[in-house]
């Protein structure tokens, strides 16, 4: 079997010295048709990955495609396999256990095995077990949303019973998880927005061994000097996610966008020294 997702990210972003994760949310409006947006997300693709330790589509732009999208969206994973990048599916899946396990099987079994998916943890811990039994069976990950990097987040994410908040508890369910399994990194790795930068050391400590996703670099405003509380001591355990500010760093000039993923590297590094 191929290296397990949270290996293979860990060991690129030792061997390349990278922290980024390029997401890939192509918008329509941006293009001439869906051809157009199927080979520019494949140029960026193929021009920022020297300078990514994993790649992140969000379903949600291939879905508004339709079948077409569909396509794009598993030529974007086969690409990404080829190139050697470890693959998220941005999918924030999740609902009861039957039904999760036909997501799970979708997304993280057969061609899709070995990536991860984002799950949306809302209708119980039990709903986690089938993503967490095909991405633990199939080399794969999961990265269970804590706290999200949206301002809202708080009307649901916030203080919940007894002082804890509903972030520290799910960000508890996902340790638990964590410490069945051997290895550096679990399987189970947990969303927390970039955006909240001094939470980054609590959650870190809740999930000793989960990778931690932070989204919300560039166009959502965190910057990568404020993130190295969501990193261990040697620069593992955290990917940090920029989708609009690499894919469009200027328009679709394909140089920019691998410039803005060399610079976002680079000041992640810089972050960490
Ligand atoms: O799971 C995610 O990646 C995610 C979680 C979160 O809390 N916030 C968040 O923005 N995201 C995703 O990260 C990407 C952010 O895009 P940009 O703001 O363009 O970098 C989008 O695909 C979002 O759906």
């Amino acid at each position: 079997m191929q290296t397990p997702f949270a290996a293979a990210v860990t060991e690129r972003t030792r061997t390349l010295n990278t922290r980024l994760c390029v997401g890939l949310d192509p918008r329509l409006s941006e293009y001439q048709d869906a051809a157009h947006l199927r080979q520019h997300t494949l140029d960026v693709l193929e021009a920022t990955a020297p300078y990514a330790a994993a790649v992140k589509p969000q379903l949600a732009f291939y879905e508004a495609l339709g079948l077409e999208g569909m396509q794009i969206l598993e030529e974007v994973c086969a690409a990404a396999r080829l190139l050697g990048l470890p693959v998220i599916l941005d999918a924030k899946r999740g609902d009861i256990g039957s039904t999760a396990e036909a997501y799970a099987q979708g997304w993280l079994t057969g061609r899709h095995a070995g990536a991860a998916l984002t799950v949306n943890p809302f209708l119980g811990f039990q709903t986690l077990q089938p993503f967490v039994q095909a991405a633990r069976e199939n080399g794969g990950g999961v990265f269970v949303l804590v706290k999200t990097s949206n301002p809202d987040q708080a009307d649901l994410q916030g203080e919940g019973r007894g002082g804890t908040s509903i972030s520290e508890r799910v960000a508890a369910e996902v340790a638990r998880l964590g410490a069945e399994e051997d290895g550096e990194y679990a399987s189970v790795g947990a969303v927390v927005g970039a955006t909240h930068p001094a939470d980054l050391p609590h959650f870190r400590a809740l999930m000793p061994r989960a990778l931690l996703l932070l989204p919300g670099l560039g166009a959502q405003g965190a910057k990568a000097s404020d993130l190295a509380g969501a990193f261990h001591a040697g620069g593992t355990g955290a990917l940090v996610s920029a989708s609009r500010g690499v894919q469009y760093a200027a328009g679709l000039d394909v140089a920019a966008a691998r410039t803005a993923a060399r610079d976002f590297r680079d000041e992640l590094n810089a972050a960490l020294q």
